[in-house]
């Protein structure tokens, strides 16, 4: 945790661009996420942001530009114990016990049995840890995906949403865990489609075709825009964006 208070952004991208498959997807991103904060990336399918995620953490290449995490850039291999992603496809053991899969994350990064008991408690998966991942709900599941990224207390954590398909109440305490992890000095950046889960982070990083539209609070961009719910917040914004 100490390393990440010490700089001054956990993360930071000065005119970022990154291509795939030959296609510039993203266009010179300037950002900079406070350490301990929770930030929420959202914006419509396609805009970027699996693709802003895979290179913080270190799995997309970048074309140009820098992008620098917890003070050394991306992709480099003193931040593997660091960080931590989970993506949208299960990257879990289907034919292990959801404890043997954490167990497993847990030796890859140095972590003990207690951390992962602290773990499966935290995602509510400690009555079920004994089961094997194949047979497991999906909402079950993707906790345990989540479980694996969080054990070991990663000093940066990447959500691929981490949310889809769980119940309002396993989501309000993964919430709940999110914010108590960023008091301890941890930096998230979840991504959703929910629009309301924009009111559960620090700040929303909104982005459409490859480039930010606005990096604020949401209250901040509510009062922006005059509009009543983050949805219309957003619909605003995008089509401001459009109509200039
Ligand atoms: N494997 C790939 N090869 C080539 N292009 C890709 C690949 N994956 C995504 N892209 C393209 O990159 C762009 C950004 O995709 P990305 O997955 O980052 O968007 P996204 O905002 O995460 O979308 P979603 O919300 O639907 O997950 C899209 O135009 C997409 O078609």
């Amino acid at each position: 945790m100490l390393n990440s208070t010490l700089v001054e952004s956990a993360v930071s991208a000065r005119a970022l661009v990154v291509h795939r498959a030959g296609n510039e997807v993203l266009h010179g991103l300037e950002m900079d996420l406070a350490p301990g904060s929770v930030t929420g990336l959202l914006g419509p399918s396609g805009c970027g942001k699996t693709t802003l995620m895979r290179a913080m953490v270190g799995v997309q290449r970048i074309t140009s530009g820098s992008l620098t995490v917890l003070g050394r850039p991306a992709a480099d291999e003193a931040l593997r114990r660091r960080v931590a992603y989970t993506s949208q496809t299960l990257s879990v053991y289907r034919d292990l016990s959801i404890r043997d899969n954490v167990a497993h994350f847990a030796r890859l990064v140095g972590a003990g049995p207690d951390d992962v008991a602290r773990t499966l408690d935290a995602v509510e998966l400690t009555a079920l840890a004994g089961r094997r991942v194949e047979i497991l709900s999906g909402g079950q599941a993707s906790r345990a995906s989540l479980a694996c990224a969080l054990v070991g207390s990663p000093e940066l954590l990447v959500l691929d949403e981490p949310t889809v398909g769980l119940d309002p109440l396993t989501r309000e305490s993964l919430w709940e865990h999110f914010h108590a992890l960023a008091r301890q000095g941890t930096t998230l950046l979840v991504s959703s489609h929910v629009m309301d889960e924009a009111t559960r982070c620090d700040s929303i990083l909104l982005m459409r075709e490859g480039h930010f539209l606005a990096h604020a609070p949401i209250d901040e961009l509510q009062e922006r825009t005059g509009a009543a719910t983050p949805e219309d917040t957003f619909l605003t914004l995008i089509k401001q964006e459009v109509a200039a």
